[in-house]
């Protein structure tokens, strides 16, 4: 039997601040919903360089953030203060100044003596925020590489076929990594991906592209039960049909 399809609501921002504020607008939907109905919201965000500017202006919603546990759906496996780590780039940015830095933020703990080691400790972690068989977040902020991956999923490596964890380890653009699993990434309630420039036009016409295996484009292992949301500028998506 063929998995049924994913459905992508695709959203084109005209301009950095409004691709920004569409992101942060998202995001902020997400864990008011959530709040609406448990005590705590659980969201898991992207690295990289495309939601620096995203994150800073979530910082500014006026959210009980206070209830909200920030999680990083990969890391790069380097010190906190790492110029290439995602959660000294969250501190940089979400996490800087009042009301989000009251937020409660769960880095990936990238100080154990090994990949795997660390890979463990965070899935124990999430055990406890996310109970249940399998970890859902309430937002789940995904990334697109030019290559097809999300999160830490790269194509041509194992991460993409781990299915039986929430939490492995990986390899990318020359770094040791920890991400969250296909099935974690694809359990969120709201799913959305955040894709900029001209060289994600490949990327994000194959995401979107109904036949496109995942072993060539791992972003598609993403399959919510729910409409994914894909905020894209007008350079990533220039080559779809209709834009
Ligand atoms: O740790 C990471 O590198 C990210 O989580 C990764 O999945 C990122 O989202 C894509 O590589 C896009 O990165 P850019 O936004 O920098 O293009």
């Amino acid at each position: 039997m063929t998995e049924p399809s994913t459905r992508y609501q695709l959203i084109v921002a005209t301009s950095p601040e409004e691709l920004a504020r569409q992101a942060a607008e998202q995001i902020a939907a997400g864990i008011d919903l959530a709040l609406a109905e448990r005590d705590r919201a659980q969201i898991a965000l992207s690295g990289g360089e495309t939601p620096r500017a995203a994150y800073a202006r979530l910082a500014e919603e006026h959210l009980p953030w206070e209830r909200v546990d920030v999680l990083l759906g990969d890391e790069r496996w380097v010190p906190a203060d790492d110029p290439s780590s995602n959660a000294r780039m969250l501190r940089e940015t979400l996490l800087a100044h009042p009301p989000a830095s009251h937020a409660r933020f769960h880095p990936v703990p990238t100080d154990r003596p090994s990949p795997q080691a660390s890979a463990e400790a965070y899935a124990s972690e999430l055990a406890v925020l996310c109970p249940g068989a399998l970890p859902r977040f309430d937002v789940m902020l995904l990334g697109l590489g030019d290559d097809g991956h999300t999160a830490s999923l790269f194509p041509g490596t194992a991460a993409p076929g781990v299915l039986d964890r929430p939490v492995t380890t990986g390899e990318g653009k020359g770094l040791p990594r920890i991400t969250l699993t296909a099935p974690v990434l694809s359990a969120a309630r709201r799913v959305i991906f955040l894709v900029s420039g001209a060289g994600k036009r490949q990327a994000l016409a194959r995401l979107l592209d109904p036949v496109e295996p995942a072993e060539r484009t791992p972003a598609r292992l993403v399959r919510p039960a729910g409409v994914v949301v894909i905020l894209a500028d007008a350079a990533a998506a220039a080559d779809l049909p209709g834009t």
